[in-house]
């Protein structure tokens, strides 16, 4: 038996960030848009915990107990009282370290597929403390779509999209590190005070109207001076972007990938094509939002284990 699950990346239209609270932690207002960009993870029955990765960014991704998959598997057979003997093999699509709630997404993916592995049918309000223990974006990963996170990001409300909204993702050398990037931002902040971060009404209108001008008028990243102040670099491909055409030019939530809003999908091909040409990234992709959750995509009930990647292959 294995159980495959899909899971998306993310992109903030706004991520308003208040000042640091005494548990290190920021409040956000934090507007989280599923994206069509996915990772899968499948779990099928070992002896152990075993994780494989494969994909172009399969290198950078831990495969000890660190990784966030492994952390989101011990969890959940904690909480059932059982063992974590389980093989998580995911296949990595999602860039890494790049402010897309990459890994995120393979805790909230392997939460799922070990949930119905171990046939728990776990409450889904366990599932999402869970997943709020983890990490700030993982409940988040969980539920997809639209939703606004406050407090560090993992209280949601879902929001209501009326359209399809059409990107185009620019994939940076290296990453940034997600706490270097807020220390960064209280840097920036010293000596001013930092409002309390509240959504923008005009934003949220323009998600429910679908309305990629709107939207594109609207969004807004408090991290994006942190962010470029530690990758100056970036500032070329946020130009690159607007001057092929897009909408709206970000930093996706810590970067440094960076977001690129499109009228429609011609013109997102067109800009992705560009932005490939500009020399300013590593590589371009398209992606419309917003995105279903964490959802399982295959059950097999005889996997050919000869078929899973080992960890020599990855990449
Ligand atoms: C910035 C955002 C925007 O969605 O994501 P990325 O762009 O990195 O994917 C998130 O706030 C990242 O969330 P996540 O990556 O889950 O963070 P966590 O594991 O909870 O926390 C990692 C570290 O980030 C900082 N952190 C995170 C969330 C928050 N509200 N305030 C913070 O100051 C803290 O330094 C914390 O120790
Ligand atoms: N399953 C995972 N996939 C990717 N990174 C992971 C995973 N588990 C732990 N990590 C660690 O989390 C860090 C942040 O990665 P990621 O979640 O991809 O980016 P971001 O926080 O910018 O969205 C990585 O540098 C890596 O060390």
């Amino acid at each position: 038996m294995s159980i495959t699950v899909r899971v998306p990346a993310k992109v903030n239209v706004q991520l308003a960030v208040g000042a640091p609270r005494p548990d290190g932690y920021h409040d956000l207002a934090n507007v989280f848009l599923a994206v069509g960009l996915y990772d899968t993870v499948t779990a099928t029955p070992a002896d152990g915990l075993r994780l494989t990765v494969t994909g172009p960014d399969a290198a950078q991704v831990p495969l000890d107990g660190s990784n966030l998959a492994a952390r989101a598997a011990l969890a959940l057979a904690e909480r059932a009282g059982r063992t974590a003997d389980v093989h998580l093999h995911i296949a990595k699509d999602i860039p890494v370290a790049g402010g897309m709630a990459g890994g995120s997404a393979d805790a909230a993916a392997a939460l799922v597929a070990c949930d119905a592995l171990w046939g728990l049918a776990t409450p889904r309000e366990v599932l999402l403390s869970i997943c709020a223990d983890l990490g700030s974006d993982v409940p988040f990963s969980l539920v997809g779509e639209a939703a606004l996170g406050t407090g560090r990001g993992e209280k949601l409300e879902p929001l209501e999209v009326g359209g399809t909204f059409h990107w185009v993702f620019a994939a940076a050398d290296g990453g940034l590190s997600t706490p270097a990037v807020y220390r960064e931002f209280d840097r920036l902040c010293e000596g001013r005070e930092v409002p309390a971060p509240t959504a923008s009404p005009a934003l949220l209108a323009a998600l429910r109207e679908g309305d990629p001008h709107a939207l594109a008028a609207t969004v807004d990243n408090d991290l994006q001076p942190a962010a470029l102040s530690l990758n100056p670099a970036l500032a070329a491909t946020l130009a690159a972007g607007t001057e092929a055409g897009a909408l709206a030019a970000l930093v996706s939530g810590s970067g440094p990938t960076t977001a690129f809003l499109a009228e429609d999908a011609p013109a997102a091909a067109r800009i992705a094509e560009a932005l490939t040409a500009s020399g300013t990234c590593r590589s371009a992709r398209v992606a419309a939002s917003p995105a279903p959750g964490a959802t399982v995509v295959g059950q097999d009930p005889e996997p050919d284990r000869d078929t899973v990647p080992a960890r020599a292959d990855q990449g």
